[in-house]
């Protein structure tokens, strides 16, 4: 397990990091989000030791890092580590040498990583030959080539295609079920909600919620979904009435179409008897919010 405690980074007096825990379990995907600038980078950095924290620390398997950990794990950068005028599996063997494997080896592991990858027709083309999916797979490939203990990865999906996509996810998903623990930073909640068991929630250098999905979806507390009508005159019916009725919290009505959470038990009843009354109700059920939706009230 990759785990950080209490970690803090001040940048002068600016404190970006407050006092941060996360912990990225074996055979998890994990994902990290948070607004722009809330700190998910520089947790990256500092897990993988390409950065410092000002205080709080990282450890593996429960004991303080050290360097050699720090080897065997995968970390694909933000600004991405490899250079565009170089050729694919020349950069590739170079950086598995350079987390200790011998040149065999390392070209062994980046033959069938490139075919894994799709990509064995372009070993010797330069990178930046490569369409922006096919260099995200190769910098993905830069941080699997040694087989890594561990994997952190600052938005891997950001500028893919949805086809792209799913080719980086179910890679990923290899990693994880050979027991990997993987961290990825994303901006794409859809996304993150479908791939990841874990989340973590950072705002403003604090980790404002982790869980696993349907824990962070649960957060939102029991809501219902109405919806009524057309009526027996062909009227669409409008749930405005909804907004009076007692112990009923309305989080949005849209004619009618209507979400709400109630205060008292029965309510909810009394909400479906007075629709009922007033004419056919077409849906009336059980509602978890998004990803997304959890996301807009946890970081605000
Ligand atoms: N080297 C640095 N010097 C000064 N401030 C920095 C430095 N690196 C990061 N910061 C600041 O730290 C804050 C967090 O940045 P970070 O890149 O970690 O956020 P992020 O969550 O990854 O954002 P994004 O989603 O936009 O990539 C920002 O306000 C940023 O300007």
């Amino acid at each position: 397990m990759l785990s950080a405690r209490g970690l803090v980074r001040r940048f002068g007096d600016a404190v970006v990091l407050d006092g941060v825990d996360l912990d990225v379990l074996p055979g998890r995907m994990t994902g990290f989000v948070g607004a722009n600038g809330a700190g998910k980078t520089t947790t990256m950095r500092i897990l993988l030791g390409v950065l410092a924290p000002s205080a709080g620390e990282v450890c593996w398997d429960g004991r303080p890092v050290t360097a050699a950990d720090r080897r065997d794990m995968g970390y694909m950068p933000e600004e991405r580590g490899l250079y565009p005028k170089q050729r694919v599996a020349e950069q590739l063997v170079h950086l598995g040498r350079l987390h200790g494997l011998g040149t065999q080896e390392a070209r062994a592991s980046v033959g069938s990583l490139l075919e894994r990858l799709d990509l064995a027709g372009r070993a010797d083309d330069r990178l930046d030959s490569l369409s922006l999916g096919n260099q995200q797979r190769v910098q993905v490939a830069a941080a699997l080539v040694h087989g890594p203990s561990a994997l952190v990865l600052d938005e891997p999906f950001s500028g893919l295609d949805p086809l792209a996509v799913d080719a980086m996810a179910s890679l990923l998903r290899e990693e994880v079920g050979r027991g990997v623990p993987v961290l990825f930073s994303s901006h794409q909640l859809d996304l993150v909600e479908r791939l990841c068991d874990d989340v973590v929630v950072l705002a403003q250098g604090r980790r404002v919620a982790a869980g696993t999905v349907p824990e962070l979806r649960a957060r939102g507390g029991a809501r219902t979904r109405l919806e009524v009508g057309p009526g027996a005159g062909g009227d669409v019916g409008d749930l405005g009435w909804l907004r009076d009725v007692a112990g009923v919290d309305v989080l949005d009505v849209d004619g009618p179409r209507a979400l709400f959470t109630t205060a008292e038990p029965g309510a909810d009843q009394r909400v479906l008897a007075e629709a009922l009354r007033r004419g056919p109700v077409r849906a009336f059920a059980p509602d978890e919010p998004s990803l997304s939706e959890v996301f807009r009230e946890v970081v605000r």
